[in-house]
């Protein structure tokens, strides 16, 4: 898949780093606040193997305050900058707010990821003008209340049914579908339920014939089955990445992205050792 002037080949899974630039933001407590800081933690990110690096500027975990323009502004753009000036890596910033997208990715983001499915007003066109691929999420509901009661009728085909419809949106916008990655949006309006029986329909998805990416990593989902905080939640978030791999997600996006990726080498060596000649 092409961004801007970089193919990545995802034809088996690859890893996207996560990079917080938010002062509340969910796992790393916004130490991100500085550039400095920021490009350090990507250098590590880029030479532990990741091949996108995710900006983001709002923090979108439940119950989390909306956030300015200005202010995503002055957080994202000079991280990307930063970031699509020194690594070869792609850069993905991950904004709802169509100008943020706009100024990203002339500030060198290729990829534009969207927890709200380019939804908000401009955001189709925007993304259409950016011309670089797009990740389409489902969220149900608004990261302030999404998580108060999630409820459907089936969450597999409700997921599918939203995916398709902005899909649709997207192609009357003019993105074309080679330019389209899909994503259940773990933990954006699910029960710990619905985000488990989502890992296990992930097939389903792949079956509407668009990459998947996946963003699994310390959550609750993970935090409700240990019982444990945000720092502790390394191994679950790794059993994760390994199912989601096996079941075919492309890319997977997490904070800890060397055990992810050497996670992801077992499941690619197990499948080029054991399918081998299919
Ligand atoms: N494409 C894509 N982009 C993402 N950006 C984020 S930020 C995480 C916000 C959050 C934190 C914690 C919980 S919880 N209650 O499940 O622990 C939910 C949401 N995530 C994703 C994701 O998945 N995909």
């Amino acid at each position: 898949m092409n961004f801007k002037n970089q193919t990545v080949d995802l034809t088996r899974p690859v890893v996207m780093g996560i990079i917080n630039t938010t002062p509340d933001s969910f796992s790393d407590g916004g130490r991100f606040n500085s550039v400095d800081a920021a490009i350090d933690r990507c250098a590590a990110m880029v030479q532990a193997g990741a091949a996108f690096i995710d900006v983001g500027g709002e923090s979108t975990r439940p119950g989390a305050p909306l956030v300015s323009f200005d202010e995503e502004l002055e957080r994202v753009i000079p991280v990307i900058e930063a970031l699509s000036d020194r690594f070869d890596t792609v850069v993905s910033v991950d904004t709802s707010k169509p100008q943020v997208m706009r100024q990203a990715v002339s500030a060198g983001a290729a990829l534009i990821n969207d927890v709200r499915a380019l939804q908000e007003p401009g955001a189709l066109d925007a993304a259409a003008e950016c011309n670089v691929p797009v990740c389409l999420m489902h969220m149900q509901g608004a990261p302030e209340t999404m998580q108060n009661a999630p409820s459907y009728n089936d969450v597999i085909s409700d997921v599918q049914a939203f995916l398709s419809a902005r899909i649709a949106a997207c192609s009357d916008a003019g993105i074309h579908k080679s330019n389209i990655i899909l994503d259940p949006g773990f933990g954006f309006g699910k029960t710990l339920a619905h985000n488990y029986q989502l890992l296990a329909g992930l097939g389903r998805l792949q079956e509407m014939g668009y990459p998947l990416l996946v963003g699994m990593s310390r959550k609750s989902m993970v935090g409700n089955v240990l019982n444990n905080s945000i720092n502790e939640r390394l191994a679950g978030s790794l059993a994760l990445a390994t199912i989601a791999a096996q079941a075919g997600a492309q890319i997977i996006r997490v904070h800890d992205v060397q055990e992810t990726v050497d996670v992801i080498a077992i499941v690619n060596a197990y499948r080029d050792y054991t399918l081998k000649g299919e």
